[in-house]
């Protein structure tokens, strides 16, 4: 297949969006910013067809990179992996009105990314290991009632928000494929550099009551990505009422950005975004999709999945989150 033949064929197979970042991604890899097994992972998720891949493949200019390109390629077949794509990871995205918009390098929003049977099941299970089954009271805290006498009263742990930090083992594993197949569509939009693959092992489950907001922050566990553009990708959850989601690159900055993100959608923020300073400006009234309603509190629920590698959590201080590295407690910890 000569050049033009190919680059249209990878246009009309891919949509001009994943056509520009896999044609990015495929620059990086002739730099060495990249290495052959990362590209080899984001062209065989987003060039389905075989002979395509195969053409794509046997481009490759540089006959060290393409061997070991090909090396990666019979790796992944001898592992049958082409195939290991489970329905789940295939599934997210899979809905209507899907779209993935690429708002900075690595910060993505995957629009209508778990559909409303996934946003039901997501909410039913996130109260359900974050509300005390093992004594845990989840998003609420017990006070005294108002006037002596009064029963006990729950109030969530948070003021108007409340929080649970849960490993991701709490959850049914459906919700890694889930985060997985996010990451792999994260990928294809924006690339492989810019949202790095990760390793979902905490969730962190806010829930949002009208009205409530969340301070400005970062979400900077581990020492080692707050110094480099090279950190796994937060995926975050909106279930019920949407929010708007703010962010800027620093404390300092003026001005800043907002995203509405509605239920389903589902934000990533990776590589050169991982440490954006974000907040959530307001609970937007009136958002709750229909289907939902009764099958969860009336509010905005966030799951955030993350990957903390080494990160030891201090469950002591729950509901503040604490995370040390090596003994030493992570600065931004909130
Ligand atoms: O609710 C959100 O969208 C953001 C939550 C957040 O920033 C956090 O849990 O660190
Ligand atoms: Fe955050």
């Amino acid at each position: 297949m000569g050049h033009d033949t190919l680059v249209t064929s990878l246009k009309t197979a891919l949509g001009p969006g994943p056509y520009r970042s896999f044609r990015a991604t495929s620059h990086a890899l002739q730099l060495g910013d990249v290495s052959p097994d990362v590209w080899y992972g984001t062209a065989s998720r987003a060039v389905r067809d075989a002979d395509l891949l195969d053409a794509v493949v046997r481009s490759i200019p540089d006959a060290g990179v393409r061997s070991e390109v090909e090396r990666a390629h019979r790796d992944r077949v001898d592992a049958g992996a082409g195939a290991s794509t489970s329905e789940e990871e295939a599934r997210v995205m899979g809905e209507k009105g899907s779209v993935a918009e690429v708002l900075a390098p690595g910060l993505v929003c995957l629009r209508r990314a778990i559909d409303l049977e996934t946003q039901a099941w997501l909410a039913e299970r996130a109260f359900e290991v974050g509300e005390g089954k093992d004594g845990r009271q989840g998003f609420y805290n017990t006070v005294p009632g108002d006037a002596p006498g009064d029963a006990p009263v729950l109030r969530l742990n948070q003021g108007t928000r409340g929080r649970v930090i849960l490993p991701v083992s709490d959850f049914p594993e459906r919700l890694g494929r889930i985060v997985r197949g996010c990451v792999r569509c994260a990928q294809t939009a924006d690339s492989c550099t810019n949202v790095p693959d990760m390793n979902p092992t905490t969730a962190l489950v806010n829930f949002y009551k009208e009205g409530a907001k969340f301070k400005w922050h970062r979400d900077s566990e581990d020492p080692a990505h707050a110094r480099h553009d090279t950190g796994p990708p937060i995926v975050s959850f909106t279930v019920g009422l949407s929010a708007d989601f703010s962010y800027k690159n620093r404390f300092e900055d003026a001005t800043h950005r907002t995203v509405r993100l509605n239920s389903g959608d589902v934000l990533l923020f990776g590589g050169p975004s991982r440490m954006i300073v974000h907040s959530v400006t307001g609970v937007v009234p009136r958002t709750m999709p229909p289907m939902l309603r009764g099958r969860m509190l009336h509010g905005r629920l966030n799951v955030t999945v993350r990957d903390i590698g080494r990160g030891v959590i201090d469950s002591s201080m729950f509901p503040a989150y604490r995370v040390s590295y090596g003994g030493v407690q992570s600065e931004d910890s909130y």
